[in-house]
């Protein structure tokens, strides 16, 4: 039998290198590190928007002790099977390893790793975008610009001496008593955080450095958390409300959240309050979001995300001049994949130290 080849770890012992596949993206940084370690295989999907078969799993896995996937479809009989070949860690470098059969690894007792809030300044940031594009009106003008809806008007063109300093200022056509489709600002405004989770509380803390006001609803979190993130908790959400020139929604979906905000949350809202959405469609009820938006009841939403992905052509957001859409992107980003790469290296390395693993799914 050929031997292992063995690597020299942090305490000086002279381990055995464990074979490792990977089909996540990986940065090299990691890599690196990883290969200090372990006999990396980079499995011929990575980075491809191909999803392998079972067989092909089965077959470039099998003898490893752990397999770093991304989205992949690890089936119970994948991981029965690699099992009895040697499988002792599973990795997912997602936040929710939905593509994992996480009841049959723990009925084998094989943990999965996965990388929780790794795209959560993704969306944050994704999120306090929005609002700062309906403030500012941002995509409304470029879209009216665009459109041919808004007219360089000469009489709204400032009257200065040497005309050098013109100042462009446009009517809108569609209502020409208006000069200009004027936004606000965000400074010292109330934001309204719907679930205090990672995503939620990395919105807190930016919208507290715009100089915002901060409120949040989250009965799962310690006052600890609202304290850290300068928001002030609220036992009642519907009396939140009220107070909130912003709802911004970070909850996870789970059969209490399942279509939580519904008329009754949308009746609580401002008439002048924006509704931003970036965390699952599924946790607003949708007719009381569309009845909301048409009869005025709040003035403006975000969504990122719809109860039919992707969102039918017919849908009346599409005609709606209050609602600004996005195609579920705001996870999306480079740098997600990056810290996923992290969370999931420093977790492997855990395993191969024999230390305690950090991210574990345990639902
Ligand atoms: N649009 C996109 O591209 C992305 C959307 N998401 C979604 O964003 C959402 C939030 O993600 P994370 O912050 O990472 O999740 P998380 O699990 O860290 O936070 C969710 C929060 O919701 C709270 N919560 C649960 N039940 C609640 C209830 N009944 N009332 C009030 N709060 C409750 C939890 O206590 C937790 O603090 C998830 O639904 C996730 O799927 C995540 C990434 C990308
Ligand atoms: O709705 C979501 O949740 C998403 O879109 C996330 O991007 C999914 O994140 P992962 O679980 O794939 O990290």
């Amino acid at each position: 039998m050929e031997a292992k080849e063995k690597h020299w770890n942090e305490r000086g012992d002279n381990m055995e290198k464990i074979k490792a596949a990977v089909s996540m993206e990986l940065w090299p940084e990691q890599l690196k590190e990883l290969e200090s370690c372990c006999d990396v295989k980079i499995l011929p999907w990575t980075a491809t928007d191909i999803l392998p078969t079972e067989e092909e799993i089965i077959e470039e896995c099998s003898g490893c002790e752990a397999v770093l996937f991304y989205t992949d479809p690890v089936t119970e009989r994948v991981i029965r099977e690699l099992k009895e070949k040697g499988l002792k860690l599973i990795g997912c470098g997602r936040a929710t390893p939905n593509n994992i059969d996480t009841k049959t690894a723990k009925e084998l007792g094989i943990p999965v790793i996965h990388a929780p809030g790794r795209n959560a300044h993704s969306v944050a940031e994704y999120t306090v975008g929005m609002m700062l594009d309906i403030c500012k009106r941002i995509s409304f003008t470029y879209h009216g610009l665009w459109s041919g809806r808004f007219l360089a008007d000469e009489k709204d063109i400032y009257d200065v001496p040497d005309k050098k300093d013109v100042i462009w200022r446009f009517k809108d056509r569609e209502n020409p008593r208006s000069s200009y489709p004027w936004g606000i600002d965000v400074y010292g405004r109330t934001v309204g955080i719907i679930g205090l989770g990672h995503i939620g509380q990395n919105v807190a803390k930016i919208c507290s450095g715009m100089g915002m006001k901060v409120a949040a609803y989250d009965p799962f979190q310690p006052q600890e958390t609202f304290d850290a993130v300068c928001a002030k908790k609220y036992e009642d959400p519907i009396r939140m409300l009220p107070s909130c020139d912003f709802v911004s929604v970070h909850l996870s979906v789970t059969p209490e959240t399942k279509g939580m905000i519904n008329d009754e949350w949308f009746n609580a809202m401002r008439e002048d309050a924006y509704f931003i959405n970036s965390s699952r469609a599924a946790v607003v009820d949708q007719r009381s979001l569309i009845e909301a938006l048409e009869n005025k009841k709040i003035a403006f939403a975000a969504v990122d995300v719809m109860w039919d992905e992707p969102a039918p052509k017919n849908h009346p957001f599409f005609t709606m001049d209050n609602v600004l859409l996005t195609p579920h992107m705001a996870g999306i980003s480079t740098d997600s994949k990056k810290w996923a790469s992290e969370m999931i290296a420093e977790d492997l390395l855990n395993y191969v130290r024999k230390q305690s693993l950090v991210r574990v799914w345990n639902r």
